[in-house]
């Protein structure tokens, strides 16, 4: 491949989410979260880890802001804590929560970072939560406030914004298999929330086109694209189905205004139909200006009979190099998912919301951490959306997850993605990864070694 020169405006980024590095969990009037009631209830995080202080961003921002800037990145992807902002979900709003993301925002602009605001990554109000939470079609009315009050105090400072991140995550895990907040197991529940956060999104999307704001709204789904394990017609179907699944049930709506068909079918056959209401597809695909992506590994799937309702199980890639997480690492499925969703479902720019990986980091007696299995992660990813570019898909930028080591859900501060490294023992102090200095040279350059 010639030399990997990216366009000039490309948008390099860094992102992180509220529960994931903030802590300050109930100060200053903030409501509780699904997600301080999930990690406070014992085994359901490794360590007994919670999010009480986490990255303690919410005391350091300042000095997290110096760091975006010693990166040099242009952009900077953070969620904003709705109990934070609306304790009880709707109604009060807390004035010294929205005084935080104001004062956030300031230093970002000042620092001329662009910031990109995701509006839910995860942390519902409780309050909402105690009232059936993505289950109850009201909390779709409640977001849609909750979003209309953010576009409004954020006019004109703000232009870049995701109504939800990873809708089939807040759905299945939290709903179906009950890995994350607030830890329900019912497969139906699941399609029921999916639903919900959906029409929650199309929601939004009209109030940000009532109030005629500058700037771009979209949404970010986790894409992970499935291959079949052999060329066998039984393995091509599995492997179609958990595409559907994971995919396409999110995707197909958004810009199609349907579910995926015979998927939809399947469930209907064997769980009965959730609860929609006419003219809920037309509101769930108005039009977005943008599509955040959040790619980390593909699903090699084979035919297993009976085992769920895909007759499919993904087969784990053993000999294959993989991160942390146990996630295969498969650059090639950036492009891939790239150039399919620019084919089959939208000519709209497309933001790389959310790639990176975590690897055991240590850090030196010097402060130093050499994370070199980062950097070449991160390096063949980018070749990959350079490809993608260079094939006409409308890439607009790349956040890199994530901005500093954080909250990694279920599994607690075990797992490291960050470009800094967060010493949880000695007073969260920040140190830049060997991969942070590496980033900042792409970034400078607009380039990545061939
Ligand atoms: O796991 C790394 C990140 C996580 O920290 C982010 O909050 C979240 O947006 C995120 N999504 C994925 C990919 N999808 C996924 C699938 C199953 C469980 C959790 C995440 C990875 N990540």
């Amino acid at each position: 491949m010639a030399k990997i020169i990216f366009p000039e405006d490309f948008i390099w980024g860094a992102a992180t989410s509220s529960y994931q590095i903030e802590g300050a969990f109930n100060e200053d009037g903030k409501g509780e979260s699904i997600w301080d009631r999930f990690s406070h209830t014992p085994g359901k995080i490794e360590n007994g880890d919670t999010g009480d202080i986490a990255c303690d961003h919410y005391h350091l921002y300042r000095e997290d802001i110096e760091l975006m800037k010693e990166i040099g990145i242009r952009s900077y992807r953070f969620s904003t804590s709705w109990p934070r902002i609306l304790p009880e979900g709707k109604g009060r709003v807390n004035q010294k929560g929205l005084d935080f993301y104001k004062r956030l925002v300031d230093n970002l602009l000042k620092a001329n970072i662009r910031p990109m605001i995701t509006l839910y990554h995860w942390d519902l109000p409780q309050a909402l939560q105690d009232k059936g939470g993505w289950t109850n079609r009201d909390t779709a009315k409640y977001f849609a406030e909750y979003a209309r009050l953010m576009f409004e105090e954020f006019n004109g400072l703000v232009d870049l914004w995701v109504t939800h991140n990873e809708p089939w995550v807040v759905a299945f895990e939290g709903h179906a298999f009950g890995n994350h907040a607030p830890g329900t197991k019912d497969f139906k529940t699941a399609l029921q929330v999916a639903h919900h956060l959906l029409l929650s999104h199309g929601m939004a999307v009209d109030i940000f086109r009532e109030e005629d704001l500058p700037g771009e709204i979209g949404i970010t789904l986790n894409l992970t694209p499935a291959y079949p394990a052999g060329d066998s017609e039984k393995d091509v179907k599995a492997a179609s189905l958990l595409d559907d699944y994971i995919n396409a049930w999110f995707l197909s709506p958004v810009f199609k205004g349907s579910y995926p068909e015979e998927l939809h079918h399947i469930y209907e056959q064997n769980l009965g139909a959730f609860t929609t209401q006419p003219g809920d597809m037309d509101i769930i695909s108005r039009d977005i200006d943008f599509l955040g992506i959040n790619y980390y590994s593909r699903m090699v799937v084979r035919h297993k009979p009976g085992d769920n309702l895909f007759n499919a199980e993904v087969v784990k890639m053993e000999d294959r190099p993989s991160t942390e997480m146990g996630w295969e690492i498969y650059p090639q499925g950036l492009y891939d998912i790239l150039v399919r969703v620019n084919k089959e479902y939208t000519d709209k720019p497309l933001y790389i919301t959310e790639n990176g990986a975590a690897f055991d980091d240590k850090l030196t007696e010097e402060g130093k951490i050499h994370d070199e299995k980062r950097i070449n992660y991160l390096g063949d990813h980018f070749k990959q959306a350079y490809k993608a570019l260079k094939d006409g898909v409308p890439l607009r930028g790349y956040y890199v997850w994530s901005l500093m080591d954080n909250f990694e859900w279920a599994y607690g501060y075990s797992k490291r993605f960050g470009l800094i490294y967060v010493d949880y023992e000695n007073g969260n102090r920040r140190f830049l990864k060997d991969s942070a200095l590496w980033y900042r040279e792409v970034i400078e350059k607009g380039q990545v070694e061939a």
